[in-house]
């Protein structure tokens, strides 16, 4: 016995184990008298144990990465343009996105002839910009794998400038709309959701619509834009436009039309690509949630 405290209602007693290690009881006999118990606010088993452990380590490394973070003199400065650029983004797509829900309540299925001609600067803007997504994790500043980024902004810029934008027989089809409406559906969420990563917070239900929503919007959004493309590749045969021209004993020229078929493959290996980071991301996300709340 190492040290006893008595009170009217009880006798506390500390005692030292000799060695470090578990016990099966308190004492000797297997039955412990009824007057004897432990204190259950100072009680630690095997298993609490390897959870302080856990959260001791825990801390330990929040510590070494809150020290890390602090010696770039620079991660305010990073944060702010990030911010700006996620906000900037998030405002650009949910103007399309509500101009676009309002003009389909009022005009009904007419609204999907003009979205084009109504939408077309504010997703050029959205799009160049979008230029800084391949931009960032090349120089660093977020966590985003360069691959799966050029992929996104890359594909979504052929449609929007080399189909679309060329070509004005594409610009009155329906099929635009489906492709505005689908890709501006996950920007609203996603952008917030960066934004709200900036400055150190996150809302359960933005966190899981961004790594939710994709998983029926990406396909969608690839058949939108298939749809797009197999629907432009009369218009390249007729107009000749950016066809390569061949030695006279292979024909006059080689379509454009053909290229792009090359490139309908390319967008379902680039679906395939994506769609399996995106899953490894909300499985990393939502593993490293779990082990947070045990
Ligand atoms: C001419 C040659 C062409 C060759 C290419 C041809 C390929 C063609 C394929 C075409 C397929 C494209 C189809 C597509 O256009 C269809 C659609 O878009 S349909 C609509 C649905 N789409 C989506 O859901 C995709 C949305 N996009 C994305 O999710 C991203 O762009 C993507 C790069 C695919 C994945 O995102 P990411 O890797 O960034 O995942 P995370 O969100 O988990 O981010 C990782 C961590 O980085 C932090 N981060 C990232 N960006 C920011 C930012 N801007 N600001 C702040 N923080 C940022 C993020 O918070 C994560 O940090 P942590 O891990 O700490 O949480």
């Amino acid at each position: 016995m190492i040290d006893h405290k008595s009170t009217q209602r009880q006798v506390d007693i500390k005692i030292k184990k000799q060695e470090e290690r578990w016990w099966d009881r308190l004492t000797l006999q297997e039955k412990k008298p009824l007057f004897l118990g432990p204190d259950f606010d100072r009680w630690l088993d095997e298993s609490d144990a390897e959870m302080e452990l856990q959260t001791k380590e825990e801390k330990i490394n929040k510590i070494s990465v809150e020290s890390r973070i602090r010696k770039d003199p620079y991660v305010g400065l990073k944060r702010g343009y990030l911010f700006v650029y996620n906000l900037v983004q998030f405002l650009g797509f949910s103007w399309i996105f509500v101009n676009m829900t309002v003009r389909l309540f009022i005009l009904g299925q007419d609204s999907f002839y003009d979205t084009f001609h109504t939408m077309a600067d504010m997703m050029y803007f959205c799009q160049m910009m979008a230029v800084f997504e391949v931009i960032n994790p090349l120089l660093g500043l977020v966590k985003t794998g360069f691959v799966p980024a050029m992929i996104q902004v890359s594909g979504r810029n052929v449609i929007l400038f080399v189909i679309f934008g060329i070509l004005e027989e594409m610009q009155n089809k329906p099929v635009v709309f489906f492709v505005f409406y689908l890709w501006s559906t996950i920007e609203i969420f996603r952008y917030p959701f960066y934004m709200l990563a900036c400055i150190g917070t996150d809302w359960e239900l933005l966190t899981w619509l961004r790594y939710s929503l994709w998983i029926p919007l990406y396909p969608l959004g690839v058949i939108a834009e298939a749809v797009a493309l197999v629907q432009s590749l009369p218009i390249f045969d007729e107009t000749r436009l950016f066809s390569l021209p061949l030695p006279a004993v292979l024909g006059h020229s080689l379509s454009f039309s053909y290229i792009l078929q090359l490139y309908l493959v390319i967008m379902f290996l680039g679906l395939f690509f994506n769609f399996r980071h995106l899953s490894k991301q909300r499985r990393r996300r939502y593993r490293s949630r779990k082990r947070k709340i045990h």
